[in-house]
């Protein structure tokens, strides 16, 4: 990877624009000063040192990489000629080949990171057209390290599944906790308290998986091994269905990827 590079992010106000932007600063992976970052309705007062423009097409021209970050929905209108740089989206469903076309170039990376790249832990699968040299995928690398973790995949069909499984990934330990909440305010625990158990349900267990690095069906069974009250609540949610309901879930968002691709 060359020592430096100029990174463009198109969308950068966004949520996953911002966290990556934050997270490769933070790990100097880029300096403020090589940063440009667009936006469309308000300009955000963030990154002192990067610069903020409404202007695609100038954020494109003074920048080595340019990572689109706008919704899969605002891409088609989006006005950007990238003549043959490095183009890195992270947009649910979009083809390589078609964000090649698109934007002028062959060297196009397809990554899908999730939301805790905010916090650097996010997984990003990736995939990089024929024409990406190794500079390129050193840079992907770089940016993807430090949100996290990063793969590069085998095709396309991997990114539209993971997209689901890691892209939509956090937002599927939130669902539990929300209907843990819920659960519990039901029973006539206070919201706050609720609150307080459930999150440190989940931000332990996170971390109890990272140290031990288990496999989540080792996990399952040492809890059932007590036959006590997880194994009790454990079968009940399966007899009840949740397997299934996990992995319709995951099948309906891999299918909405390859839709969001073709529409
Ligand atoms: N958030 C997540 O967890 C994940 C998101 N993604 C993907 O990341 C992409 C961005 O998502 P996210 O950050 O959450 O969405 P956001 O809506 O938070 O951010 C998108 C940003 O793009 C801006 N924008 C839209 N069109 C333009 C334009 N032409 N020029 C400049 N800025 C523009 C929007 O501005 P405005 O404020 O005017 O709308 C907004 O600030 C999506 O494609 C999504 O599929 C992928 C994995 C996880
Ligand atoms: O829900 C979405 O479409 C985006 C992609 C993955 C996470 N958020």
């Amino acid at each position: 990877m060359s020592a430096s590079f100029k990174l463009g992010i198109v969308g950068g106000a966004g949520w996953l624009g911002g966290a990556v932007a934050s997270t490769a600063l933070a790990a100097g992976v880029v300096r403020a000063e090589d940063l440009a970052l667009s936006y469309r309705s308000a300009k955000p007062d963030r990154f002192p040192g990067a610069l903020w423009t409404d202007d695609n097409q100038a954020l494109a021209d003074r920048s080595d990489v340019i990572m689109l970050s706008v919704r899969p929905q605002d891409w088609p209108s989006l006005e950007l000629g990238a003549k043959g740089k490095l183009v890195i989206s992270v947009m649910a469903g979009i083809r390589v080949a078609e964000i090649g076309e698109k934007h002028g170039t062959r060297r196009v990376v397809r990554t899908l990171p999730n939301a805790a790249a905010e916090v650097g832990k996010s997984y990003t699968p990736w995939i990089a057209s024929g024409e990406t040299t190794e500079d390129d995928r050193a840079v992907v690398r770089a940016i993807f390290d430090a949100c996290g973790l990063q793969d590069e995949v085998g095709s396309e069909r991997d990114i539209d599944y993971l997209t689901g499984l890691t892209g939509s990934g956090p937002a599927f330990p939130a669902l539990l906790a929300e209907a843990m909440m819920r659960d519990a305010v039901a029973f006539g625990l206070s919201p706050d308290v609720a609150r307080r158990a459930v999150n440190t349900v989940l931000s332990g267990t996170g971390r109890l998986l990272e140290r031990n690095d288990a496999s989540p069906a080792d996990t399952v069974e040492a809890f059932l091994g007590y036959r006590g009250t997880t194994a009790a609540a454990i079968e009940t949610m399966r007899e009840a269905g949740f397997d299934d309901a996990v992995a319709k879930g995951l099948a309906a968002a891999f299918l909405k990827s390859i839709a969001m691709g073709k529409a």
